[in-house]
């Protein structure tokens, strides 16, 4: 597509309706680099609106499945109907020709993973590697969009600089905002339509408008538009801590269960009753690429000590030690050591029917049970990487009833395991979860949070 100078968004003579019309009749064309479990549906409704989005990732396979009409991804609901429509109507197209892409887009959109180093800072690799293709193809006029989530003042103090470098444009010709995805795996195109607001913030104020005309076509709720872009990036990890500190609050009061001899998690939904009280859920704990590392893009990354963020990330990384303690109790209550005791896990992924290992909690649950001396077998349907995950032996769900465990451990409850044969089992089951009906089985069922053996 060869570009007309009509074709900006950023700093021109068109008027906020003119741009409107510009934007979804596909006259500014889009480019969605990472095309995930979140960028593939952003790509889908873009497309759906602009009816011009062409959908970058690195991965061919990735970009030849969508091209075809196919969703690469997996159990969320309504995206293989979009993706199949938006393709057939050549509104959504998708490459890994990133260079290509980043010269004929007019609005730059970037999805792709933030994730942490094994020192626990943030790795911006990924993003750092985009930007500086996006900053090949600028052009003035054009905008670029940060939709993954980022330590605050990086889109201000890295992506700008870069971006200036890498196109040799000046500050006032591109505009550049941080607009985080604030979507939910499993709702993933309601969210991107609009369940929250959105939140918009550029790193000068026509950048705040030409994000916010996109967003009010995009979204169908309300656009909240940020002094700048790191109020606007601090949003989305404030929320993200917020949660991890949340989780870590009902995981501390799980264990005051043995000590306790009580079920804190009635005490929990008791407590609960009153608006003032959202104690989360106990669990084994706190797995995906967002909560567990959000509290780093803050803490150790600023001369600010987040005692508290870090201590809620030692409290729910220690419930994998928490629930194979538990499970080891529970063995000695039926008289079985647990280095001669083989352990059922059921559920590998992060969180329910979402096939993400990143994080996940059966991960250290299974290597502290196998460093104790257990055999650990596990069953997930949503898994087809088990190559990865070496201290777990692989059983599918057809054969999981028909294994002779001498402990069951529900980490992660999928939607598959409701037609189990819980009754099959006689062996003790920790329902890591509080997902099960403990009736459904003779076997004694415990719970995170709820009293010992
Ligand atoms: N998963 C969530 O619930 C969630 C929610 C909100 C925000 N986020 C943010 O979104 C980011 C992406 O999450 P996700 O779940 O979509 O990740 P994902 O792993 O499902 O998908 C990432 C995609 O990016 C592609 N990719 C990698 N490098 C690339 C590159 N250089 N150029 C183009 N494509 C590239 C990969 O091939 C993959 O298809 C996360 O890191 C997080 O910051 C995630
Ligand atoms: C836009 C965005 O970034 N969205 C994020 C996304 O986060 P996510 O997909 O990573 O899912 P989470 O639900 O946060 O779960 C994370 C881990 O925490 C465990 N957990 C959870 C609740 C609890 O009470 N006790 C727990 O132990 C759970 O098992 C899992 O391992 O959705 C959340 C809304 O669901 C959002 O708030 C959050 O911003």
């Amino acid at each position: 597509m060869s570009r007309t100078a009509s074709r900006a968004i950023y700093d021109t003579s068109a008027d906020d309706d003119q741009l409107r019309e510009a934007f979804t009749s596909g006259e500014l064309p889009v480019a969605i680099y990472g095309l995930g479990k979140m960028g593939l549906p952003l790509a889908g409704v873009y497309a759906d609106v602009t009816g011009a989005t062409t959908g970058v990732d690195i991965d061919q396979h990735v970009v030849d499945q969508i091209n075809a009409g196919e969703s690469p991804i997996k159990r969320e609901p309504g995206l293989p109907e979009l993706v199949e429509r938006v393709v057939a109507d050549g509104a959504l197209e998708a490459t890994a020709d990133a260079e290509g892409a980043a010269a004929d887009a007019t609005i730059h959109v970037l999805m792709v993973p933030t994730l942490l180093t094994a020192e626990n800072d943030p790795d911006l690799s990924i993003m750092d590697e985009v930007i500086e293709t996006v900053g090949h193809g600028l052009d003035p006029g054009d905008l670029v969009i940060v939709e993954s989530t980022v330590p605050p003042r990086t889109t201000v103090d890295r992506f700008l600089p870069r971006l200036l470098e890498t196109s040799g444009l000046d500050p006032d010709q591109f505009g550049l905002a941080a607009c985080p995805e604030r979507t939910v795996s499993g709702q993933a195109i309601a969210d991107v339509r609009g369940t929250h607001p959105k939140i918009v913030g550029g790193v000068d104020p026509e950048s705040t408008r030409a994000a916010a005309i996109v967003y009010d076509e995009i979204s169908e709720n309300r656009v909240v538009e940020t002094s700048n872009a790191t109020a606007a990036e601090m949003t989305k990890v404030f929320e993200g801590v917020f949660r991890d500190v949340n989780i870590a609050i009902a995981n501390e009061l799980a264990t005051f269960a043995k000590a306790l001899d009580v079920d804190v998690r009635e005490a929990i939904d008791a407590a609960n009753t009153q608006p003032f009280c959202d104690i989360h859920d106990p669990g084994p704990g706190v797995g995906g690429h967002c909560i567990p590392i959000y509290p780093y893009f803050l803490a150790g990354q600023f001369d600010v000590d987040a005692d508290l963020l870090e201590t809620a990330r030692e409290r729910n990384d220690g419930m994998a030690i928490y629930t194979a303690d538990m499970t080891e109790a529970i063995l000695d209550s039926v008289g079985v050591p647990i280095d001669e005791a083989t352990v059922l896990l059921l559920g590998v992924t992060y969180k329910a029917n979402i096939a993400e290992l990143r994080n996940a909690p059966s991960i250290p649950v299974a290597e502290s049970l196998k460093q104790r001396g257990a055999t650990v077998e596990a069953v997930d349907p949503l898994i087809d990487r088990w190559h990865e995950l070496d201290a777990m032996t692989p059983v599918t769900l057809d054969a999981a009833a028909d294994r002779d465990p001498d402990a069951v451990v529900v980490v992660t409850p999928h939607d598959d395991f409701a037609d189990l044969d819980w009754a099959a089992f006689d062996a003790p089951i920790l329902d890591g979860r509080s997902s099960i009906d403990a009736s459904a089985t003779d076997a004694p069922v415990y719970a995170i949070g709820g009293p010992w053996p």
